[in-house]
């Protein structure tokens, strides 16, 4: 039997619309509305795309997003300055600063300097250890739309073996702190696997539950997913076929139980997660 393809495009859609609701509610009784600042230093394409989409979003559920377009030449200073403007504006209650920078750029540096209240990313270290902690805090959004996906579709990782291939700080490692948090949406046993790993192909036919955020083009065939298995695929790769994400879709799809595909699946989670993030930045701030 096919696999149930994990729509992720269906999926964001209904959350905006929630959201809508819920901004609009908001909006009515405080008198204002959420506002969201998106950076993007440069030119790079990818990265253009993703700032548009977020802009097409915010304007859809009511959110006021402000994008401020930097050369890719601008000083570490000046961008801090803008930070530092933006952790003062009280009609900003969420601040995104696209990742990668150009170089010459200190990415750690700005990111710690954001207000950890308005880190709608919550690459912030005090929120990257709130969730190590459990605590309350904003969460990455990559990371938090990939377990709204599957919980909308009802699938838990409870007792499950977890398998991620990549430890990046934006999804593998708070994606690994996630899926082993003693809550509803935990409780997984999670293994964290990266580019260093002996017999990755081994590990990864031991997951119930795999997530895959390598950026390697097909890179999971079925040979290395157990029959059953559910894959999330966070990889985004652009190649002359188009966007194609890490997983080999088409040929898991006759063995696996599940799959997001790409386009499509994770990409939209974590636009609607942002927007979600930026909704509860304004909670906390208006104390509602
Ligand atoms: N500070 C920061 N926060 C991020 O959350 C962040 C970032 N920097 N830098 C880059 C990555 C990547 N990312 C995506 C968001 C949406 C789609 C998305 O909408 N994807 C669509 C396709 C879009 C397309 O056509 O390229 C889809 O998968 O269906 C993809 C990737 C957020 N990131
Ligand atoms: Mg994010």
């Amino acid at each position: 039997m096919a696999a149930l393809v994990l729509d992720g495009k269906k999926t964001a859609a209904k959350i905006r619309l929630e959201l809508q609701r819920e901004v609009a509610d908001l909006a009515a009784s405080r008198g204002f509305f959420p506002g969201l600042a998106v950076i993007l230093v440069g030119e790079d394409p990818a990265s253009q795309v993703y700032v548009r989409n977020k802009e097409r979003a915010c304007a859809e559920v009511g959110i006021v997003s402000r994008s401020l377009r930097l050369p890719g030449d601008v000083s570490q200073d000046h961008l801090e300055g803008l930070i530092r403007d933006l952790n003062a504006d009280e009609k900003i209650h969420g601040i995104l600063l696209q990742l990668p920078l150009p170089g010459g750029l200190q990415a750690q540096r700005c990111l710690e300097l954001i207000a950890p209240e308005k880190d709608v990313d919550g690459f912030h270290p005090e929120n990257m250890g709130r969730l190590t902690l459990g605590l309350p805090g904003l969460r990455p959004c990559t990371p938090a739309g990939v377990l709204e996906l599957l919980a909308r579709h009802d699938l838990s990782v409870a007792g499950k073996k977890a398998v991620i291939v990549g430890r990046s700080n934006i999804v593998g490692k708070p994606l690994a702190m996630m899926l082993a948090q003693p809550d509803s949406r935990g409780n997984a046993t999670v293994t964290l696997c990266h580019s260093r790993t002996p017999d990755l192909a081994a590990e990864m036919r031991r997951a119930d539950f795999l997530f895959l955020a390598v950026g390697r083009p097909l890179f999971a065939t079925a040979d290395m997913v157990a029959p059953g298995a559910v894959v999330v695929d966070v990889g985004i790769n652009r190649t002359d076929q188009g966007l194609v994400g890490d997983a080999d879709f088409a040929s898991l799809l006759e063995t696996v139980s599940a799959i997001t595909p790409v386009p499509g699946g994770v990409g939209p989670m974590t636009i609607a997660q942002l927007l979600g993030n930026t909704v509860q930045a304004y909670r906390a701030a208006v104390r509602c």
